[in-house]
């Protein structure tokens, strides 16, 4: 039988090496700011003991880490794209984009077998196998530009190509397919993928809506940070320096999934009045032609749906109410224990039930504001390396507040933004240099990745419906005279003409090689 180790001994030599590597790891400059809620012992306890592996997206995280921190030293900042397609993320490098974003809503809409809209319902291999599609064309370009160098001399190579073709990629891990176990398994196949950082957010599972006029659903703060918790021992598990994006979408959300964890207890909110519950108003409503958005909203105002902070607020004198809030600010009070302390303040029973205003489909009613985001990205920060409030409306005021808040916790903070395209700035208090200066601007709050992560669906729609009018009416000499020409015009040749992005030299100097031919130059 072949055995692992000869004796205990050994094993118990091998097992206390990993841990002390384990810590070393952790003191590093990539590693030092994250806090875990776990031991190295219970990371090396689950690993592969004396079989190591270097992953790229290892290399690639530390690269990362390394260029935000650059961009975080320096106030500027990466402003990138998304991309489903190694093609477009090729020529990436050549306008000086230093990341590549593989966005989760461009691979449901391009990539899956079943399209559809950004719910995270494709198959969990789906970002990965993407990335690794990105990356492995990284790397074939990369070997393909050495290969062309080295057939020319030092003074011809000055004027060759000479990129980077391995951006870090970032990913969109959404809100990490739902069970601890699911989790695992997605972040184990980023790394393997290769991808540089990958984000997880507080989403709900399945909630999504997009047209109804309803915010998101969010989970609790415990299962958001269990996802975080999840990813980060993956990666301690596999050794693996790739990054992680905490991403919060709490940011509008009007639901909340469950009422399991006392720090979201402040902003659940509940109907102070004495009410039919929303489902009855909802089964009611369906009698008359009252639609879904005019019942909630007339249930809302029956209901005098507040938080319990309100409720007190309703009932008690001024001086009541400041002595409750220094009992309840700053410190984790339950429901019950705040109902206990306005009782015995206000010597009253506040009315107030959470229960009442369920959604047919179980969440809560929540009432987001900015201090409810910064708690949570608080909260989650130490698991992570970036922080992410992600906003439909980014308003001057709550980024500010935002990033000021966190950064006056951890001050070296490193945030991303992401532009949605469907809004407008200007049209919404910016003016036209604000917007200008809006990437500039932020990165000076720490927002040092910047990505529009859906630009195919406007861009690249936008390119192609063009070409496709232009094609259709000029046909194939329209195409060769303002499409293949100065599409040739701008690809980089070699001195004898010879385009050099392709690959052909690659195939050929395989061939050289097997045939024992000897085609680099020698200087
Ligand atoms: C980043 C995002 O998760 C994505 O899937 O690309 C989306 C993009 C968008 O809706 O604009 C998101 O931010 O939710």
């Amino acid at each position: 039988m072949a055995q692992k180790y000869a004796d205990t001994q050994s094993e118990i030599d091998a097992f206390a090496a990993e841990v002390k590597e384990i810590q070393e790891w952790w003191q590093t400059d990539r590693q030092k700011h994250i806090q875990r809620p776990y031991t190295a012992e219970s990371i090396a306890a689950l690993r592969n003991i004396g079989f190591k592996i270097e992953y790229p997206s290892s290399v690639q995280g530390r690269k990362l880490w390394r260029m935000l921190n650059e961009h975080n030293a320096r106030g500027t900042y990466d402003l990138t794209f998304g991309t489903t397609d190694p093609l477009i993320a090729k020529e990436m490098p050549k306008a000086g984009v230093q990341t590549v974003y593989v966005s989760g809503a461009l691979c449901g809409l391009s990539q899956a077998a079943w399209p559809g809209a950004d719910h995270a319902d494709y198959p969990a291999d789906l970002v990965p196998s993407v990335v690794k599609r990105i990356l492995n064309t990284q790397l074939f370009h990369d070997q393909r530009q050495t290969q062309l160098r080295m057939r020319y001399s030092e003074e011809d190579r000055k004027s060759l190509e000479n990129l980077d073709y391995m951006l870090p990629i970032v990913a969109d891990a959404d809100m990490g397919f739902g069970t601890l176990t699911g989790c695992m398994k997605l972040a184990r196949s980023f790394v393997e993928a290769g991808v540089a950082m990958i984000h997880i957010d507080d989403l709900a599972l399945g909630l999504k809506k997009f047209t109804n006029g309803e915010g998101r659903s969010i989970v609790s703060t415990k299962e958001y940070l269990d996802r975080l918790t999840t990813v980060r021992m993956t990666f301690d598990i596999m050794g693996a320096d790739t990054m992680l994006l905490c991403r919060c979408d709490s940011d509008n959300a009007e639901f909340i999934t469950s009422v399991i964890d006392p720090r979201d207890h402040p902003y659940v909110l509940g109907a102070t009045k004495k009410v039919l519950s929303f489902n009855q108003a909802l089964d009611d409503g369906k009698q008359t032609d009252k639609d879904y958005l005019t019942v909630k909203a007339e249930w809302k105002v029956a209901a005098g749906l507040m938080t319990f902070d309100d409720a007190v607020k309703s009932i008690a004198t001024e001086e009541q109410f400041s002595s409750y809030m220094s009992e309840v600010s700053d410190k984790i009070v339950a429901l019950q224990g705040r109902r206990a302390i306005a009782k015995r303040i206000t010597g009253q029973e506040v009315h107030f039930d959470w229960e009442l205003p369920r959604l047919p489909t179980g969440q809560y009613m929540w009432q987001w504001c900015t201090k409810a985001v910064i708690d949570r990205c608080v909260l989650a920060a130490p698991l992570g390396d970036v922080t992410w409030s992600r906003q439909d409306k980014p308003n001057k005021k709550d980024m500010h507040d935002f990033h000021t808040s966190v950064r006056k916790v951890f001050p070296d903070r490193l945030f991303a933004f992401g532009y949605t395209g469907a809004y407008e700035y200007t049209k919404n208090g910016y003016t036209q240099e604000e917007v200008e200066s809006f990437p500039a601007d932020i990165a000076k709050m720490g927002c040092v990745w910047q990505v529009q992560p859906i630009w195919a669906t406007q861009g690249l729609s936008l390119h192609a419906k063009e070409f496709a009018e232009s094609f259709k009416k000029g046909g194939i000499a329209w195409y060769m005279r303002d499409v293949a020409a100065p599409a040739r015009a701008k690809m980089a040749t070699d001195k004898y003409g010879k385009p050099q992005a392709r690959g052909d030299y690659l195939a050929d100097a395989f061939f050289d090689v097997v045939a024992g031919l000897d085609i680099i130059e020698q200087a």
